[in-house]
């Protein structure tokens, strides 16, 4: 496929990396990013919670605010991200990851009891990636790999949380591709980052040699 002229309207690539806390999430993109931009492409890193704001408030409120409260205020910092960040650089042709975004709305905020459905109905607007990662993995592996680096947040100092994560990120996996997301789950149990990492760049839509690429 031949790159577009700057001249040309061009719409980059939209990739969301999300999965349990210790799966590797921010390894793996740091992998990926360095790999495309070896490629040429004009990457941008983010992440959710952003550091807007909405995302500050939201990481400050974390440990003492819950459920229905704290999942719609990761909900406004997600529609302020992608309006704010994500798809100006989309309209420049850049190829953007996002380290979390729509499955992690679908997921954390469950550890407060918050019903699925309601998650849903709250997050069902946002800009859809072209290609949704959810990392998977042993449940025994991840718990190890947690507790190795240590808990970050409150959610993954519940006992068994790394269990009960992985069950709901499947769920979540389902959900999206079942209404229409691309989804790619990429087992990190016992594959190395770097390997994850080039199975998700050999899922990426052809689309990804446009983003500044040189292919
Ligand atoms: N196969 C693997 N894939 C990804 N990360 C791994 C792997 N094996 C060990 N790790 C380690 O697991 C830890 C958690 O990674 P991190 O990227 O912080 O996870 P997350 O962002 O998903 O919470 C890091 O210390 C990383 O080096
Ligand atoms: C995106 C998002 C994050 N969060 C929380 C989970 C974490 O406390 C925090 C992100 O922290 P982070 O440092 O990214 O965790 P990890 O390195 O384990 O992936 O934000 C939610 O509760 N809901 C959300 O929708």
């Amino acid at each position: 496929m031949t790159p577009k002229s700057s001249s040309e309207s061009t719409r980059g690539l939209f990739v969301s990396v999300d999965g349990p806390g210790g799966a590797g999430k921010t390894t793996i993109v740091r992998h990926l990013a360095q790999m495309l931009v070896a490629e040429g492409h004009q990457v941008h890193v983010t992440a959710e919670p952003s550091n807007s704001f909405i995302g500050t408030l939201a990481v400050d409120l974390t440990p003492t605010v819950t459920g229905h409260a704290l999942a719609c205020l990761y909900a406004a910092d997600r529609y302020h991200h992608v309006e704010t960040e994500v798809k100006p650089l989309l309209r420049t042709g850049h190829l953007v990851i996002s380290d979390r975004y729509v499955a992690s709305g679908l997921v954390v905020q469950r550890f407060d009891n918050v019903d699925p459905e309601f998650l849903w109905q709250l997050n069902k607007e946002v800009e859809r990636p072209d290609l949704t990662v959810i990392l998977d993995a042993d449940p025994d592996v991840i718990a190890e790999r947690l507790e190795a680096r240590g808990p970050h947040n409150r959610f993954q100092r519940t006992p068994g949380s790394s269990h009960k994560e992985i069950q709901f990120y499947r769920h979540a996996a389902d959900k999206l591709q079942h209404t229409g997301f691309l989804v790619v789950t990429v087992d990190c149990s016992s594959r190395p980052p770097e390997q994850s990492a080039e199975l998700i760049r050999s899922e990426l839509p052809d689309r990804s040699n446009e983003c500044g690429g040189n292919p």
